[in-house]
């Protein structure tokens, strides 16, 4: 295995160069010529087209759209594609890390650092936080696949190569997702990762596809798969929001558009409208569920 790799890349990241835009530095690539051939600017791109179509995406309730900020009064669409474009050299750089053969350790070094960006870019709203983590892990999985021709799908790259350290990784005592597990037993993102992400793979993935047979509209398909996750997925945001009350509203309304005929039924998007208009009168925001839709575009996209 690429020892030469890894070892450049721990020493070449850096912080910002003084007089360059704030991002990762690309020393690693050029420490470890077979890295370098890979195209991981490619795959950074990938995963913030994935985030700028899920936050082009209208209705999704409770989400920021470019039509209005749904549940939120800190964020909009202009600072979510900000954001997302921020966020770009940061998942190359995990593609980087992971076609180096990198540990959890310099991830989540890495990770830490994106996250710094994102508020600066964002003005401190946390804007992408769970898909830095998610999409960033499937980054490097896509880098590492590149790399060594792993097979199995990203997801299970992630899991099998760095899922035991995700799991046992520290734990912020106040964040939200810490709170939420506390109250209501639930993993979160963390364990979504750890886990291979499962809603990945046996919903969103899925769902596109069962979009695809149900309509032509290619914002029906993700409409779909938006709604068939938050019916699936414990989203840790409506939980921190709205209780376990939230969590059963949100998923008795998504099974209720699903159950209608979802995307196939004349008039289906006045009723997404409306169940958007309803959870953002109750301040429910499935960031989580957009966060999983995002990757499973990323995930289509680098097949
Ligand atoms: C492991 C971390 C993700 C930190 O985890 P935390 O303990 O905070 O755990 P979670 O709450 O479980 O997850 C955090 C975010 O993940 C998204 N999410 C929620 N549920 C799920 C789920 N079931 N599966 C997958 N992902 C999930 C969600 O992120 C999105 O929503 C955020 C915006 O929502 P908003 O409503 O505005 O919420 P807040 O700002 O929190 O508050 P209020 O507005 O209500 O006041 C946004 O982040 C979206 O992306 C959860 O919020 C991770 O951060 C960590 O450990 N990082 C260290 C670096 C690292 O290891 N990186 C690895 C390599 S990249
Ligand atoms: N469109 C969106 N609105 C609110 N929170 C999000 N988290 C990820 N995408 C989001």
């Amino acid at each position: 295995m690429g020892v030469g790799c890894a070892r450049g890349a721990r020493k070449g990241y850096g912080g910002q160069p003084p007089g360059r835009p704030r991002g990762p530095v690309r020393v690693s690539a050029l420490a470890c010529p077979v890295a370098a051939a890979i195209d991981c600017d490619g795959i950074g791109r990938r995963a913030s087209d994935g985030l700028r179509a899920e936050v082009a995406l209208y209705p999704k309730p409770g989400l920021v759209s470019p039509v209005d900020s749904g549940a939120h009064d800190d964020m909009d669409a202009a600072v979510m594609i900000r954001s997302a474009d921020t966020l770009e050299p940061w998942f190359a750089a995990l593609a980087r890390a992971g076609a180096a053969g990198s540990g959890m350790g310099r991830l989540r070094a890495i990770g830490i650092e994106a996250e710094a960006a994102m508020m600066a870019a964002t003005g401190g709203v946390n804007t992408h936080r769970g898909a830095i983590f998610g999409m960033g892990l499937l980054c490097a999985a896509a880098g590492f696949r590149a790399r060594y021709g792993a097979g199995g799908t990203l997801g299970a790259i992630v899991a099998g190569r760095w899922g035991r350290e995700i799991g046992q990784g520290p734990v912020a005592l106040h964040s939200h997702g810490s709170v939420v597990a506390r109250r209501h037993a639930t993993g979160g993102a963390r364990a979504e990762a750890a886990g291979g992400f499962p809603s990945l793979y046996r919903i969103a993935l899925p769902a596109l596809a069962e979009g695809r047979r149900l309509a032509a509209d290619p914002d029906a398909h993700r409409v779909h798969a938006l709604f068939a996750l938050i019916v699936g997925v414990d989203d840790t945001n409506l939980l921190y929001r709205g209780g376990s009350d939230g969590l059963a509203f949100a998923q008795a309304k998504a099974r209720g558009f699903l159950d209608a005929g979802s995307v196939a039924a004349p008039g289906w998007r006045d009723r997404a409208i409306a169940i958007h208009r309803a959870f953002a009168a109750r301040r429910l925001s499935p960031g989580g569920c957009a966060d999983l839709l995002a990757m499973a575009l990323f995930v289509e996209a680098v097949a």
